[in-house]
């Protein structure tokens, strides 16, 4: 292709992805240079667009997201150019982009954001879910309908948000650890959530100021043009607030946890008769009531590394995340990460000459500030979508930028069991030895506090319920002030310690 020997300086800004890291990189490459085209090539029919955007503390931050069509982001930026394709192949060396529909773009400065998929534990199985995207969250409230018994396996974000919301079906939660919530929380923050799982779910839910997920009337648009075995963009935050996640029977809860297991077989029912194994029942509940009986016949049965079996109407795994790099590995030399992801540089820049990326796809490579961590979360996304966008244009003005703030500390709001839930730097005390001391407060069903000390310096915190604490907590760690001398009383409910600190 001869537009493949032009020079460096050919070819225009060019982003891949229209979730929120890409979206967000676009928007930014667009302000910064008003007068070039910026190519935004995606996937989904839809982008994701980041509204409402409000910094509530230094590194804090709320935002609602909306699914649009493309035109609307081109509307806002007429300097957009939204193309609706796959990208097939990334040909580094000639600087250049291929895709499904047949087109080359050439690019001077590429940003890769393509987000993930989920790390199914059997691909391939048509009664194994995962979620992801707008399509897949409504294929699994599609198959929730008639179900009268799911398991779900996983421990994370996911998982958390469904056993909470899904009525009406019995639920059988495999987890590889002893407590629950194993990516966000430790055994406390899991005991006091649990407590709540077992108690009947509040009927009526606290207003929470939080990060939104709103798609108003733009999820139908959206469907009638989405072509099949397009990626969507991942679903963030109240993604389930759309669906009635409602089984066939009529009742609130009924969950039963399995610990320290993971799946060792999954049988198709016909797999499952001719082996002559046994399921177990339901266990149960403390009404000693159980809704299906010894008698079902399920489509399929699950054989745990505990040896029980116990058969469903299918399997949501709930296990994670793989970045999707395929199309941009073959014949590209990137360094990537142990988990799959494009390493990126702290300006957000892999291995190959002007090629950054943002977002879920990429692995954090740079040496962190000591409480930051990469998570794969939407803030996160949101914020390299931006940084990478400063980097580039910094880039091509001969320039550098410092990194930006938000990576000083790791933070991020969201809400479990209808509970506000703050996680702060090192908030489990990620890689900070045996060396480091917990304070702890809990009131029951109202708020658990969780304060990480090393050497006298806040490194970490879990604030769960309406504490108010976040801000002055988010200043301790960035501050690493010595409080050695406030002792446990930093926690105490009788000192007003925003007060002292603030
Ligand atoms: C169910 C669920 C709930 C979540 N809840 C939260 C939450 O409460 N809080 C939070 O912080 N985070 C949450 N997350 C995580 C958050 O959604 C992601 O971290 C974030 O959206 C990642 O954004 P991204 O732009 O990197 O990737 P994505 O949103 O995945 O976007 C990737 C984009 O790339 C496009 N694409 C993919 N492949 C190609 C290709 N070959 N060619 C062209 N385009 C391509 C896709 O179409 C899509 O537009 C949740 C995730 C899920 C799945
Ligand atoms: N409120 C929030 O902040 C939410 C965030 N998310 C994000 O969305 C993404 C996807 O969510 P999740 O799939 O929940 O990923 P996750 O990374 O949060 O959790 C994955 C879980 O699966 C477990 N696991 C991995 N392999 C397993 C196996 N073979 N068998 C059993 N368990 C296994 C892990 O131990 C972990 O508990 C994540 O990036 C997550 O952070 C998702 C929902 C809510």
């Amino acid at each position: 292709m001869e537009a493949a020997r032009l020079t460096p300086t050919a070819g225009k800004f060019v982003v891949v992805g229209g979730g929120i890291a890409g979206v967000t990189c676009a928007e930014q490459l667009a302000i910064d240079f008003p007068s070039e085209d910026i190519l935004l090539i995606t996937a989904s029919p839809v982008i994701k667009a980041v509204t409402n955007f409000k910094q509530v503390s230094k590194v804090l931050e709320e935002f609602d997201v909306e699914e649009q069509p493309s035109t609307m982001l081109e509307n806002r930026f007429p300097n957009i150019k939204v193309v609706e394709s796959g990208v097939k192949q990334l040909k580094s060396e000639q600087r250049c982009i291929l895709t499904e529909d047949g087109n080359h773009h050439v690019y001077k400065k590429l940003c890769l954001c393509a987000g993930a998929k989920p790390k199914l534990i059997c691909e391939g199985n048509p009664y194994v879910l995962g979620i992801r995207d707008t399509d897949s969250a409504q294929e699994f409230q599609k198959q929730l309908t008639q179900a009268k018994r799911i398991m779900i396996i996983g421990n994370g974000g996911i998982a958390l948000e469904l056993v909470y919301e899904i009525e009406g079906c019995e639920v059988i939660w495999v987890i590889k650890d002893k407590a629950i919530g194993n990516t966000f929380f430790d055994a406390g923050a899991a005991e006091f959530l649990t407590s709540k799982l077992i108690s009947e779910k509040s009927e009526a839910k606290i207003a929470q100021k939080r990060t939104r997920y709103t798609t108003e009337g733009r999820r139908k648009e959206a469907q009638t043009k989405a072509h099949a075995g397009n990626i969507g963009s991942a679903l963030g935050p109240d993604w389930h607030e759309g669906l009635d996640l409602k089984g066939t029977e009529e009742f609130s809860h009924k969950i039963h946890i399995e610990t320290v297991c993971e799946v060792k077989n999954i049988y198709l029912q016909e797999e499952f008769r001719i082996s002559e194994k046994k399921s177990l029942t339901f266990p149960k509940d403390r009404h000693n009531q159980s809704v299906t009986t010894d008698k079902e016949i399920w489509p399929v049965y699950v054989e745990l590394t505990n040896e029980k079996i116990y058969g469903c109407d299918f399997i949501v795994s709930a296990t994670g995340v793989t970045p999707n790099t395929e199309p941009f590995l073959y014949g590209n030399n990137f360094d990537v990460g142990e988990d799959g992801g494009l390493k990126v540089d702290d300006h957000m820049h892999t291995s190959l000459p002007d090629i950054y990326a943002a977002g879920d796809i990429c692995t954090a490579s740079w040496q962190p500030s000591p409480v930051w961590q990469q998570m794969r979360l939407w803030t996160q996304a949101r914020q390299m979508g931006w940084y990478a966008a400063k980097c580039m244009a910094a880039a091509s003005g001969g320039e550098s930028v410092d990194m930006d703030f938000s990576f000083e500390l790791f933070a991020h709001v969201t809400k479990f069991f209808n509970y506000k839930v703050v996680l702060l730097g090192k908030y489990n005390a990620q890689g900070l030895g045996p060396d480091h001391e917990l304070l702890l407060r809990c009131t029951k069903g109202q708020e658990y506090i969780k304060a990480v000390l090393q050497n006298g310096r806040m490194m970490g915190a879990v604030l769960i319920g309406e504490t108010d604490l976040e801000e002055t907590f988010e200043n301790l760690i960035l501050n690493q002030m010595n409080l050695s001398a406030y002792g446990e009383h930093l926690l105490d409910p009788n000192i007003d310690i925003e007060d002292y600190f603030d």
